[in-house]
């Protein structure tokens, strides 16, 4: 018999959030379409339901970048493989850095994991929008690539500095087919092995997709 708090759904080993909450507040790229809920049809009003719309910008909050974001020619986010968002990832923790690069992952037991997520803490009010982001420096795409990574995570709304027009880190992550999920939650994270799950929307045009990512402790 399975002991008591060991059934399926009631593991102590739960699953975090790491998903930025959406809602009017959610700080939007500069600009950018702002985040609206709103419902279209009220329970008092058809008798039977509540049924809502949003409206956002596709990079609002936790989210992946598809390569059509900066690629014409690029993947849209229906395209995008499964397995890159699901499986084992390892979190580093790269506080105080003035640019991500090599040097900053040297230390970092990355494992045979595919996916890598940094946590930065360069983003400590989510309310507002960052003044400044540390970068990733493009070099650390090889890097990466030769150590098996296929995704890039980070507590950060952009891979490249926030002015950028030539965005090289998408680009040189991209060329290295490394993956990029944006505007992640990882203060309440500590460093090590994990599971993640963070599954883009099929949305069959699309330059990206709100994702509901969470991780879970690999023991
Ligand atoms: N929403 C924007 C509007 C204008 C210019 C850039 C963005 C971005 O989102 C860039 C960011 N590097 C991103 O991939 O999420
Ligand atoms: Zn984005
Ligand atoms: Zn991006």
């Amino acid at each position: 018999m399975e002991a008591k708090g060991r059934r399926a759904g009631v593991n102590a080993n739960k699953w975090i959030d790491i998903s930025q909450p959406l809602d009017e507040r959610t700080a939007g790229w500069p600009g950018d379409t702002p985040f609206v809920y709103e419902r279209a049809w009220r329970k008092e009003d058809t008798g039977s339901v509540n049924v809502g719309r949003i409206r956002m910008s596709l990079h609002t909050g936790t989210h992946i970048d598809a390569p059509y974001h900066f690629d014409d020619a690029g993947a849209k986010a229906i395209d995008l493989e499964l397995d890159v968002y699901l499986g084992e990832a390892v979190v580093v923790h790269v506080p105080g850095a003035r640019a991500i690069g090599i040097g900053d992952l040297s230390g970092a037991e990355l494992g045979q994991a595919a996916r890598l997520l940094l946590r930065t803490d360069a983003w400590p009010d989510r309310r507002a929008f960052p003044a400044w982001i540390p970068p990733v420096e493009p070099e650390l795409a090889a890097y990466l690539a030769v150590r098996g990574v296929r995704l890039l995570g980070l507590d950060l709304p952009s891979v490249d500095p926030l002015d950028s027009k030539e965005l090289p880190a998408h680009h040189a992550l991209a060329a290295h087919g490394i993956h990029i999920l944006e505007g992640l939650v990882l203060d309440h994270v500590e460093p090590g092995r994990y599971e993640l799950a963070a599954l883009p929307l099929p949305l069959a045009l699309a330059d990206g997709s709100p994702t509901r990512a969470a991780l879970r402790k690999l023991v």
